[in-house]
């Protein structure tokens, strides 16, 4: 599949912005993994502090989707570390966008994923398991719904109503 580059898109789907079905994330993400440039069908999850719920998902098959944690902007744990990394890896999940921490950053720059988060830290989340898979988050500024499409590359990160052709 041919990438899309997100300035490009912006650029010949002036309609789509002004309506507000592309909108673009708010530049606040640093940038991890193997993978610069990801796309795919979003799948949210709405968590706090606790990533039990980041684990059950990504053990699912990622089938190319880019997983949307809303950490709640968190700088106090990492929600998604090497193992995990690994695991979106090996299930096939294009990329993962954190609002919030992730951790093990050598292991996860060793993956074949993208990983776009805000920072690093150190310390784990707890394991609770509270949190809520599947419903609209907003992040970024932006307000993103399961089912979404999601475009990743060097300049930012887009979230389409729908699939943007190439
Ligand atoms: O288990 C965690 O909390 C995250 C982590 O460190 C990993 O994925 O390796």
């Amino acid at each position: 599949m041919a990438a899309l580059a997100t300035a490009e898109a912006c650029d010949s789907n002036a309609a789509l912005l002004a309506s507000g079905d592309l909108r673009v994330l708010h530049p606040i993400f640093k940038s991890y993994g193997q993978i610069q440039v990801f796309s795919g069908p979003i799948v949210t999850l709405k968590v706090f502090e606790d990533n039990v719920l980041v684990r059950e998902l990504l053990e699912t098959r990622g089938e190319g989707r880019v997983l949307v944690i809303d950490g709640g902007g968190s700088m106090r744990c990492a929600m998604v570390g090497g193992n995990l990394g690994q695991l979106a890896q090996n299930m096939g999940w294009a990329g993962i966008v954190v609002n919030g921490c992730i951790r093990d950053v050598d292991e996860i720059n060793g993956c074949d994923i993208g990983v776009r988060a805000l920072a690093s830290h150190p310390l784990k989340s707890n394991k609770k398991g509270v949190g809520e898979k599947h419903v609209p988050v907003y992040i970024a500024g932006t307000l993103i719904h399961e089912g979404e499409w999601l475009y990743a590359d060097s300049d930012g990160i887009l979230v389409s109503k729908s699939e943007l052709s190439v």
